[in-house]
């Protein structure tokens, strides 16, 4: 059952899923169910800090499969962000925080048209629940993911196993490539997404999610407008105090 507000949970497994992006599995501390999700959707979390005050409310996505006993959060570690080095630094297994309902609108809607994907960064968290949702469905999936290089590249194995399903493409981008992954190939794509690409390997029928730094979204969203595609099959979400990246 959902609950209002925050209600008491537990991390009882956390992983380091790169150099920055750690993962937190949550249960409720009273044993409860946990409420079912809608691909896309986040939670709220407040934990408490070391002198016993609590720390600023951040939402985060919810980034595993929904119909999962518990809720995995992925979270990037940012230097200036207090909640997130709380989280990722100083919260471990067994630790209490507090935790809202699943909330959120930016979520996959129902629909036979291709569904593209696009993940810069830790925005790829709503896409991957989004995969787990569509995937087995046999919904026709290009899941792209943007990163860096192999230091910023969380979820490597998850994102492979997808690959079993026939309908699902992955694109994996690596905008700044050690030389070492150049060697081993460790990625599909170089360089930023731009047009060009986006025009020869996407469908202008398609409907299009997306989520990651505000100009990596504004990018994608005036190139799908380039492109033609109806403002109906466009859906993103941005987090944080950003602009309108439609301007
Ligand atoms: N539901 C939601 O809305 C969620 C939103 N987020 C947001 O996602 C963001 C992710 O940030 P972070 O992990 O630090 O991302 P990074 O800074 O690591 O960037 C991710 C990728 O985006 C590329 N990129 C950036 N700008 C452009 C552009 N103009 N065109 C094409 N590619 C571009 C980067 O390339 P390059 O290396 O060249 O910069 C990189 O490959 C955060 O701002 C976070 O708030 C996260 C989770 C959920």
């Amino acid at each position: 059952m959902a609950w209002k507000g925050f209600k008491e949970a537990i991390v009882f497994k956390k992983v380091q899923e790169d150099k920055n992006v750690s993962s937190f599995f949550i249960k409720m501390k009273d044993g409860s169910t946990l409420p079912s999700f809608i691909p896309g959707q986040y939670i709220a979390i407040k934990v408490k800090m070391p002198n016993g005050s609590y720390s600023k409310i951040r939402q985060y996505t919810l980034s595993k499969n929904y119909n999962e006993d518990f809720y995995r959060v992925s979270i990037k570690r940012e230097p200036e962000g207090n909640v997130s080095k709380m989280l990722c630094d100083n919260v471990n297994e067994g630790d209490v925080i507090e935790i809202t309902a699943p909330i959120g609108k930016f979520v996959l809607k129902d629909s036979d048209r291709p569904l593209i994907l696009i993940g810069g960064g830790i925005g790829i968290t709503p896409m991957l629940t989004m995969a787990y949702d569509a995937a087995p469905k046999g919904r026709k999936i290009h899941l792209i993911y943007s990163i860096p290089n192999s230091d910023c590249h969380s979820f490597k194995e998850e994102i492979e196993s997808f690959r079993k399903y026939d309908n699902v493409k992955i694109t994996t981008i690596y905008t700044r490539p050690f030389e070492k992954d150049e060697a081993e190939k460790r990625f599909d794509l170089k360089g930023r997404i731009n047009k060009e690409w986006m025009m020869e390997n996407l469908p202008v029928d398609g409907d299009f999610y997306f989520c990651g730094p505000e100009q990596f979204m504004r990018a994608i969203y005036h190139n799908l407008i380039d492109m033609g595609v109806d403002k109906e099959q466009i859906n993103y979400e941005l987090f944080g105090p950003g602009q309108d990246i439609t301007k």
